[in-house]
């Protein structure tokens, strides 16, 4: 790994900075005074507010009642994991300045169309926990035991992802040993999820987006503003021309790191938007906002919420990957005179090394906070979403079909310790089998894709079938599989661990994997179209004596108008223009789930979502990086100056928007 003290030519031990003390300290300190934190906030709330996390659907879904900048903190946090910083920055220090931008789209847009997906939601499935219970109660159980085996590789690869990635940044920066760190990270996690429940861990994402914003910025403004080395970014400029000089990149424009032509950036474009339709779609944690959302605010948060996270790894990485690449030659860098192995950069250590040559041990300790601000948060979200999948789709489904909410809620506790501790045993394995970071990142899209339409169309299309289903799944992933080993050999001459995550391999698969799964479930299915009306996806009810809310469908548009609701009048008239709310309900919980908009309104969010996702996608994937692509354009120290100054104001707007929501 990266700290091996059997240097070999070429390559440099990655210098700790810090004690391990600091990184017991960050680790398990940290970890336990936030769940401190959150224990305490968690009594005020079942004592002075009407939502107790005792409740299964206080504990699952937060009683649907969260607001959209609540809810869109909760997806930028969610979706912040330790690759966001780090594999991004690998990125651009790989590829240079299309690397950020790249990572950035490919998780953008995902979140962007998870918006329509949760308006059908809302639509067709409100009294639903998890998406595995609207597959079981449209396809039944073998459609249902298929997705929860997605469901859980989902979470799996992860939460492998975000300790290996966690885990090597506390190793590289205070030399405590991975394993440590990988059993002690979610420890301090699992004590605040199990006492707070899902609302616990959107206040949580709130407070860890705070502080990660927070250190974004002081990186950001360390970087181009006050440091010797590299501000202003002309200055820079000059160091990414010289390190092109003396390593340019295979592919990119003149070797040069201020290009948007690069073959391997485009590339690694591809890859991280398959792997991110995978981790967004296939993810129980995304769903989850999506229930948990009061349903006039879903999609508006999604929308945010993917905008918000554009600008963590394009601003982030963007100023720190860079930086890594141009400050190699500093004595001060921590694998000097040698650049990072490709070991090291894998494991994501390009962000760590730039910051403690910008910032010394401040920046340091920066890096292992923000790095573990985003572990955490995003394994918290993992956690609740795990224990939702294994209490109502295992235990509930499978075992004690008539558990009462409050068996539930036990069973999730249990659930959660122990997924905290298994977490810890499965990056151990996955780091003792030489797998990391980066490894990861790649064969996500590769075993997850082919789940990825076939789970979205259970939602929202009606002549969806369970034969469609079953086969584009199924022979998806099949061919997924061959088109990886056969991508593999033919492209990289054998087929090994290594060579089966490298760019191309991973994008033979997971494009070959997305789009077949796709057309053999619609192929298949409009064989014989079923004409589903998604009566038994709306009866799924809720627990602790809620009843399932029924959408007001048009033969129900005759009952009065009773109240309007507040939320209502933040959203745009256009959208939102006719909103009601039924008598009020007996239980606190129930009063929320009232809330309700008719189906024609949430069709028009849907819509609106449609036209909002595809707009931004082509924004993002194609006006803007493919002209400089194809026109082999090297930046020129201005327009290099004009990206930083848009890198930082998108990273201001875009993180001033949900706080102002
Ligand atoms: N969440 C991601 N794709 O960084």
């Amino acid at each position: 790994m990266s700290n091996s003290t059997d240097v070999l030519p070429g390559i440099s031990e990655f210098r700790p900075l810090l004690s391990q003390s600091v990184g017991y300290g960050v680790v398990v300190g940290i970890g336990f005074l936030f769940a401190a934190l959150m224990l305490f906030l968690t009594t005020i709330q079942a004592k002075f507010s009407k939502f107790s996390p005792g409740l299964s659907e206080e504990f699952t879904t937060a009683s649907r009642s969260v607001k959209p900048g609540l809810v869109c903190c909760g997806i930028v946090s969610a979706w912040t994991w330790s690759a966001t910083l780090l594999q991004s920055s690998t990125a651009a220090y790989t590829f240079g300045v299309s690397g950020p931008w790249w990572y950035g789209v490919g998780g953008t847009i995902q979140v962007a169309f998870f918006g329509m997906v949760a308006a059908k939601v809302k639509m067709n499935a409100n009294g639903a926990h998890t998406f595995l219970e609207i597959v079981k109660a449209r396809f039944g159980a073998p459609a249902h035991i298929l997705f929860t085996f997605y469901g859980f590789l989902c979470i799996l690869v992860v939460c492998g992802s975000l300790l290996l990635g966690g885990a090597a940044t506390v190793n590289a920066i205070t030399g405590m040993p991975i394993i440590a760190a990988c059993f002690l990270l979610p420890i301090g996690i699992a004590v605040y999820v199990v006492f707070g429940g899902l609302r616990a861990t959107f206040v949580c994402d709130w407070v860890h987006t705070v502080v990660l914003f927070v250190i974004i910025f002081t990186f950001l403004f360390r970087t181009y503003t006050t440091s010797d080395l590299t501000s202003p970014p002309t200055n820079m400029y000059q160091l990414l021309s010289a390190a092109a000089s003396q390593t340019p990149v295979v592919g990119n424009e003149a070797g040069s790191y201020l290009t948007m032509k690069s073959n391997q950036g485009l590339v690694f474009g591809a890859a991280t938007i398959l792997s991110g339709f995978s981790g967004v779609f296939c993810d129980q944690g995304y769903w989850q906002r999506a229930i948990a959302s009061h349903p006039a605010s879903t999609t508006k948060a999604y929308m945010l919420g993917g905008l918000s996270w554009f600008a963590i790894p394009w601003g982030f990485a963007s100023c720190l990957g860079l930086a890594a690449r141009a400050l190699q030659s500093n004595p001060a860098f921590p694998t000097y005179p040698n650049p990072l192995s490709a070991a090291q950069s894998s494991a994501g250590l390009a962000a760590p090394a730039a910051a403690v040559v910008l910032m010394g041990k401040g920046g340091a300790v920066a890096i292992l906070l923000v790095v573990f601000m985003a572990v955490t948060s995003a394994a918290s979200s993992e956690l609740i979403a795990v224990s939702s999948l294994f209490s109502y789709d295992i235990y509930r489904t499978y075992w004690r079909p008539n558990a009462s909410g409050a068996e539930i809620v036990r069973v999730s506790h249990m659930f959660i310790c122990f997924w905290a501790i298994w977490m810890g045993c499965w990056a151990t394995i996955l780091n003792k089998a030489g797998i990391d970071l980066g490894w990861l990142f790649y064969v996500q899209g590769v075993v997850l894709s082919p789940a990825v339409i076939p789970i979205a169309l259970t939602v929202t299309w009606s002549k969806l079938t369970k034969t469609g289903v079953f086969c584009g799944s199924i022979i998806g992933a099949c061919l997924g599989m061959a088109a990886w080993m056969v991508g593999c050999l033919k492209i990289y001459g054998s087929i090994t661990i290594t060579n089966l995550a490298m760019p191309y391999s991973a994008v033979c698969s997971g494009l070959t994997g997305l789009l077949f799964s796709g057309l053999i479930t619609v192929g298949v299915s409009l064989l014989n179209p079923a004409d589903y009306d998604f009566s038994g996806t709306r009866n799924i009810a809720m627990l602790d004596g809620v009843p399932p809310e029924e959408p007001r469908g048009a033969d129900e548009e005759s009952r009065p108008k009773e109240t309007s609701i507040d939320e209502e009048k933040d959203m745009e008239k256009a959208d939102m223009d006719v909103a009601t709310v039924q008598p009020v309900a007996s239980s606190a919980a129930s009063t929320d789930q009232k809330d309700d908009l008719s189906r024609e309104v949430l069709m028009k969010v849907f819509k609106k979502a449609a036209l909002y996702s595809s707009v931004l996608t082509f924004i993002v994937t194609i006006l803007v990086p493919l002209p400089m692509f194809f026109s082999h354009y090297v930046f020129s120290p201005k327009f290099y100056t004009f990206w930083v100054a848009c890198t930082l104001s998108a990273s201001i707007l875009t993180h001033i928007l949900p706080y102002y929501s």
